[in-house]
């Protein structure tokens, strides 16, 4: 295991935990900017939005360097990032790219505040403030999680006895939408994404590795989050759904959602992505 230390909340869907987030409660910088708006997932399962404000990155990342710290290895020291910078935008889907190894889901993790970084900031606007993830204090990293910062892994973290319907759902009745709603616009959502209705009310715990990927998408997408990041979303699935995942990635975009992802498919990359950040570059640097 790498530098544990403790953070505000676990990865959501069961990623390993190590090379943990340390916050401190160094004030947020306040900066004058507003936040792209609306998105939701609709009736039909269609994600609408009102549209994005455009104004500046949503996401600043700048000289991010990390090298994972092995304790129970005596110290050995592994960088792993150097110099990271990029900017991400509403309504854009940034691919991070790179051979195996490269540091990848380590930068993802980093953005969402569950890895340390040793310099640098990452930089993320939540309505009129912008919160530097890694030196905000961890009541605010959960709150900016709760209404800002969504992250959509490729494995589902299962709820023993909670349906896949009240999986989907717990999402948007956490933004206060009636349970009701919520539910239905699970049920539309897990339509779309074609999980059989009967597997509906089950817990999703002995489903295939593709329907608790699409019980995640779903889960991952039902909310309007302005900032999504993507760990292989469409790893497991097959050619038809990884069309309706690319159509649901489509339609948050132009709900004004900035996307930051690792996309292995190369279908998917293409279809999805505006550019690639290319991680071997600041792995090169480390
Ligand atoms: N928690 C950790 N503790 C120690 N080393 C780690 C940790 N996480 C990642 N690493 C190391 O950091 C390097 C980058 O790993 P990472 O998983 O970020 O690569 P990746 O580009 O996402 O690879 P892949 O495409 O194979 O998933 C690897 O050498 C890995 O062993």
């Amino acid at each position: 295991m790498a530098d544990k230390a403790p953070h505000p909340n676990p990865l959501p869907h069961g990623e390993r935990e190590s090379g943990a987030h340390s916050v401190s409660d160094a004030p947020d910088n306040a900066m004058p900017l507003t936040s792209p708006r609306g998105g939701e997932v609709g009736p039909q399962g269609r994600v609408r939005g009102e549209g994005a404000e455009t104004r500046g990155p949503i996401l600043d990342v700048a000289g991010v360097a990390k090298t994972f710290v092995l304790h129970l290895r005596e110290g050995a020291r592994l960088p792993v990032v150097s110099g990271a910078g990029f900017d991400l935008y509403p309504g854009e889907c940034v691919a991070l790219g790179g051979p195996s190894g490269a540091g990848k889901s380590s930068l993802l993790k980093m953005v969402y505040g569950n890895y340390r970084i040793d310099a640098g900031h990452i930089r993320v606007r939540d309505g009129g403030e912008v919160v530097d993830v890694a030196s905000t204090a961890p009541r605010r990293l959960m709150k900016l999680r709760a209404t800002t910062m969504g992250y959509v892994s490729q494995f589902l973290r299962v709820i023993p006895r909670v349906s896949a319907l009240d999986v989907v759902a717990e999402p948007l009745v956490g933004d206060g939408v009636s349970r009701e709603e919520a539910l239905a616009t699970a049920g539309a959502l897990l339509a779309r994404l074609n999980l059989p209705e009967r597997l509906w009310s089950l817990p999703p715990a002995t489903f295939s590795g593709g329907e608790q990927q699409r019980v995640n998408i779903a889960r991952g997408l039902i909310a309007h989050r302005p900032l999504l990041l993507m760990d292989e979303p469409t790893a497991s699935l097959d050619a038809a759904n990884r069309q309706v995942v690319i159509g649901l990635i489509e339609e948050k975009k132009q709900a004004g959602v900035a996307i930051l992802g690792i996309f292995h498919d190369a279908e998917v990359r293409e279809a999805v992505c505006d550019r690639v950040i290319d991680v071997t570059d600041f792995a090169r640097a480390a």
